[in-house]
Order: structure tokens, then sequence, then C-alpha cells
């Protein structure tokens, strides 16, 4: 239980809520309970007349009457209770899953990206939907439930055995095996519906991967190899549900049984005993039989709920560990650090922790404030490494990267990333409108500025083509941008903040050399005070940089201006000279 003693801070956030539905709990157990004591009346008085061999009906018809009046009036009450019950426990578990989510979700906000590198998107969307779950079966139905047991035995039971005492032990002997082989039922259950559960995920996954690569599937006509495969997970799956099926099937022949075997009891002692004379009135033989079927389901829900609260343990320990994971980067400096814009490299060394693949060695350079570098290497080289590192995505494993001669580790992070534009690799567009895709790079920049900048990033043009202009909604159900368009609407959206740094990673590999040149002009003149990276595989991108760097094996070859490169031998001067072929052909 220690794991979940971690969700007592939600229960006090409600606890007013919960305090009331505990009365509203004993209140609607208590008028149930008086439901029966009235039956158990009513047949009393029906035992009394008869054997008074009294005549005259109408005193009998009267109490009858009030005696059934009752018995409406208390199941109302208890049926209302019941409704608000349900009303304060189980809405005060949908709201505490809403704030474990809210929390969980914020984790993974805080998260560095080494973090997302580590575990896989099935596990980490795992977390925030199944774990939880299980968690709000605890929250809800299983206190619910026990709560609303404990009231009942703590009425019930003492009342059985003050009317007859060596009955009520006979009737209550099967509800603790009721209890314990519903727990162990319910645990088998658990197992196999864990087991399910996982079939589904993979078959999810595996449905929505060949959604996402359809059009591969399609081109290389390996749709019976999907199929194949999709039957035989499906299979698997359909093997373990029936599995689960068989035990979820004793469920209820368990319980049926077991209150069978007790009410057997309680009519055959309680019968001999009304017989013998140990139980003066019939009415008592009528309120065992239905209290022991009132106490059932609340002995076979102490089973059930200990199996619930063993799984919400097992995934809020999961939860709790999750919580606790620290971000590799930290933001430790509260106050403003507004930055000029000088890179600078010292000594640089990085290794990926999950893959233990050094991309830089001993790197070293200095870029002023809004200079251009240029970035060319071989893939692998290292240069999306480079731009993660400024970024602060990671942290160098040795050597230090300062900027305006303050280490990156030294500034405020917030306010760092904010003067940072970057345009990564595989530019992310969300699935909402073109416009609120730009307007991510500053949140409340204007139409005019959008435009503007679009125009910068030379994919206006493209914009007001389509029918919704910057309103068409892009993804699953929007339009799907060319890869140079997505490349340029994530230009737009890295200019639109005025970053005093812009790293741009192969961002202009998708589009031709035209427009290539007029973005590389239009980048010139709006970033005179903007540092500017540009990590590229041509010639055409770097040459107009102030300074480029060579990179291959995460080593600086060869450093100067476009004119000192090509007069070296080298990687820069051979690219140089292959893609001026490339051009002339
Ligand atoms: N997130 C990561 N986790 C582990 N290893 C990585 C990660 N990202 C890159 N690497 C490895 O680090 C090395 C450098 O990668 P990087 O992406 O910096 O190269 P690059 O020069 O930008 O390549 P490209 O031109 O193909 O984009 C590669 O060997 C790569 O496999």
């Amino acid at each position: 239980m220690g794991a979940l003693k971690s969700l007592n801070k939600y229960f006090l956030r409600y606890k007013w809520r919960l305090i009331a539905g505990f009365f509203i709990v004993i209140a609607a157990r208590v008028f149930a309970v008086f439901n029966v004591d009235i039956v158990g009346d009513i047949v009393n008085d029906v035992e009394t007349y008869i054997e008074s061999g009294d005549s005259n009906l109408d005193g009998l018809k009267d109490s009858m009457l009030f005696k059934l009046g009752l018995l409406l009036g208390a199941a109302l009450l208890s049926g209302f209770f019941t409704f608000l019950m349900r009303q304060l426990i189980i809405v005060v578990s949908r709201f505490i899953e809403a704030d474990l989510k809210d929390d969980v979700y914020a984790q993974y906000q805080r998260l560095s990206l080494g973090f997302y590198k580590k575990n896989r998107t099935g596990d980490l969307m795992n977390r925030i939907s199944e774990d939880v779950t299980k968690v709000r079966m605890y929250l809800g139905p299983a206190i619910m439930y026990l709560l609303q047991a404990l009231v009942l035995f703590a009425v019930v039971i003492p009342y059985m055995v003050r009317m007859a005492p060596s009955l009520a032990a006979y009737t209550l002997i099967p509800l603790p095996i009721l209890s314990i082989a519903i727990y162990k039922l319910s645990r088998a259950i658990h197992v196999r519906s864990t087991i399910v559960q996982e079939y589904l995920s993979k078959l999810t996954t595996f449905t929505q991967e060949s959604f996402s690569g359809i059009s591969v599937i399609k081109a290389y006509t390996l749709e019976p190899n999907t199929f194949r495969d999709f039957a035989t997970l499906s299979e698997d799956s359909k093997q373990k549900n029936l599995n689960l099926v068989k035990v979820q099937a004793f469920f209820f022949p368990l319980m049926i049984g077991l209150i069978g075997a007790s009410n057997l009891i309680v009519i055959f002692v309680g019968g001999q005993q009304y017989i013998d004379g140990t139980i003066a009135e019939l009415g008592t033989l009528v309120e065992f039989i239905m209290y022991v079927n009132m106490l059932t389901w609340p002995v076979a829900t102490v089973g059930w709920v200990t199996s619930i609260i063993k799984a919400a343990e097992a995934s809020q320990i999961r939860i709790n560990e999750f919580l606790e994971i620290e971000p590799d980067i930290v933001n430790t400096v509260t106050e403003h650090t507004p930055i000029n814009g000088a890179i600078a490299f010292k000594d640089v060394t990085f290794t990926y922790e999950d893959t233990l693949i050094t991309a830089l060695k001993n790197i070293s350079f200095t870029v002023q404030p809004g200079q251009t570098l240029a970035v060319i290497g071989p893939t692998g080289s290292g240069k999306s490494t480079i731009l993660e590192l400024i970024g602060r995505l990671y942290d160098v494993t040795s050597g230090s990267i300062t900027i305006d001669g303050t280490d990156v580790k030294m500034l405020n992070l917030n306010d760092f990333r904010s003067e940072i534009g970057y345009v990564p690799q595989d530019a992310f567009l969300f699935s909402d409108t073109i416009g609120e895709n730009i307007k991510f790079g500053k949140t409340d920049a204007t139409d005019e500025e959008v435009y503007a900048f679009a125009k910068a990033a030379s994919v206006h043009h493209n914009i007001i083509d389509f029918k919704d202009g910057y309103d068409t909604v892009l993804g699953e159900r929007g339009i799907t941008l060319s890869g140079g368009q997505k490349q340029r609407v994530s230009i737009a959206r890295a200019l639109i903040g005025s970053p005093k740094i812009l790293l741009l990673d192969d961002s202009l590999s998708a589009v031709d050399t035209e427009t290539e040149e007029e973005i590389l002009n239009n980048l010139q003149q709006l970033t005179t005070n903007t540092t500017t990276i540009i990590v590229s595989h041509r010639i055409s991108s770097a040459k107009n940089a102030d300074q480029i760097i060579i990179l291959e094996d995460g080593k600086i070859t060869q450093q100067g201006s476009h004119n000192q490169l090509i007069t070296k031998e080298g990687y820069y001067k051979e690219l140089y000279v292959k893609q001026l072929d490339e051009k002339e052909m």
C-alpha cells in the first residue's frame, strides 16, 4: 500500500466531497437494512394474525399498508443516497484521474530529449492511459465498494448475531470462502486481462504502422504479407481473449453457487431452529435470507477490491518512479540572462548515452554575434549534434559551450531557448492551421507578421494558392505539405520570433536551388543581428557563410571561408567540384 500513499494529496484536495460521500454511504446502507427489518415485521404480523385465529382482517390490512408505505419510502431514500454516493465518490475519482494525468503530462514536458530516446512510445502512452486507469479503479469503485461493504458488515452482522446467534454463525461461514475465491479469481482475471491488453496494444501499433506506411505497402505489393502478419497477431490475441473469458466465466457461477449455499443453510438450519423453537418468529428467517443476499455482493467485492488495489499499487509504483525522474537538463538560473549570440565550443566531446556513439570529438570553434557559420560534412559526421548541443537538448560530455563567454549551463534555460530559432531536420508541423503553425514561433504574432515571415521563407505564394490559405489545416485530416513546403513553413516559424541564434539543420535540402538562393538572400537581410548556423550537404547553402567548418567522423578536418576552402585539397573542394559538375550536366 506504500505507493498508494502518494495519492493522499489528491484525496486531501477533495476531502469535503469524500467526507460527504462517506456519510451518504452510511445513510444509503442504513435505509437498505431498514427495508429488511420492515419485511421481517410484515411476515411476523401475518404469522401472529394466522396464529391468533382472528377473522377481522382490517387491522392487519391497515398495519401492512402503513409498513408497505415505509418500505417504499426507505427504498426510495436508499436509492437516492446510492445515487448521491456514486455522484460524490466516482466523480472525485474522475477529478483525481484528471489531476494525475495532468501531473504525468507535465512531467513528460519537463523531461529531456534523452528520456524520449530511451523509452518506447507505447510505454510512454501506457503510463498516461493504462496505469492511470488502474489507479482510478482504486480511487473510485474500489474505495466506494469497500466502504459500502464495511458499513454493511458493521450494521448487519451485529444485528444478525443479536437476533439469532447460532444461525448467524452458520450463515456467515461460506462468506469468507466466497471472498477468498473471488480474490483468487480476480487475480487470475487481472493477469490474463493484462496479457489481452498487451495484445490489443500490439494490434493497435501494427494497424497504426500499416496506415502510416500504406504507400510503401501498396508500392511493394506487401498487402498479402501484412495481412498474414495481422491474421497471426489477431489469432494470438483471440486465444488470449478466450483464456480470459474462461476464467471470467467462473465469476458469476461461483457467486451464485455460494449465495445458494448460504440460502440453503438459512433454510435448513433456520427451519430446524424454528421448528424446535430456538427461533421464535418466521420473520427472522425471511430477514436472514434477505441479509445473506444483501451481504453476498459486498463480500465478493472485498476479494475483487483487494485485487484492484494490488493492480493499482503496481501501476502507482510505475507512476511514482516516473514522476521522480529528474530531467538531465535542468534550469538552475532564475534571473533573466539576455544574450548577444556569440557562440564558442571549446574541446567539446559528446557521447550519446543510449548508443554510446561519440558523435563529437574535441570540437572547438567560435562564431561572433550576427555571423553565419556553415557546417558541412558526410552523413553521420555529427552536424546535427552540434545544433542539439547549442539548443541544450543535451549537455556536453566534456569541454564547454559558451554564449557571450558564459557557459550555457549558467544561462536561464527558458530565456535562452526563447532566443533560439531551430529548424530540425525532420521539421514537425502540428495538426493545426498553417498560420497557427507559424505562430508557434511567436504566439502573439499578428497576421501581417505571419505573412511577412512566410514571404521571407518563400512559402507565402504556395500558402495562398491553397483554398483556405493560412487557415488550411495540416495533418491527418488536413492537407499534406510537400517536403520543401514543410521546410519553408518551419523556417518561417523559426524566423518569426526574431531569434538571436538561428539553427538550420539541412533545412533547404528539399527546395530547388533557385528557391534556396532566394531564401538565403532573404535570410542575409533579416539576420544581420542573428548568429546563424547552417548545416548542409550543399555548397550553395554554405558558400556565403562568414565561416565554414568541415566535420568528418565527429572531428573538424577543415575550417575557413568558401574561397579559402576551394583552394585546399579535402572534402570541401571535392564536394564543390562534384556539385559544380552536376550543375553543368
Ligand atoms: N539521438 C541519438 N541517440 C543516439 N545516437 C545518435 C542520436 N542522434 C545521432 N546519433 C548518432 O550520432 C552520430 C552523429 O549523428 P548526427 O545526426 O549528428 O549526424 P549528421 O552529420 O547530422 O548526419 P546527417 O547528415 O545524416 O544528418 C551518428 O552516428 C548517429 O547515429
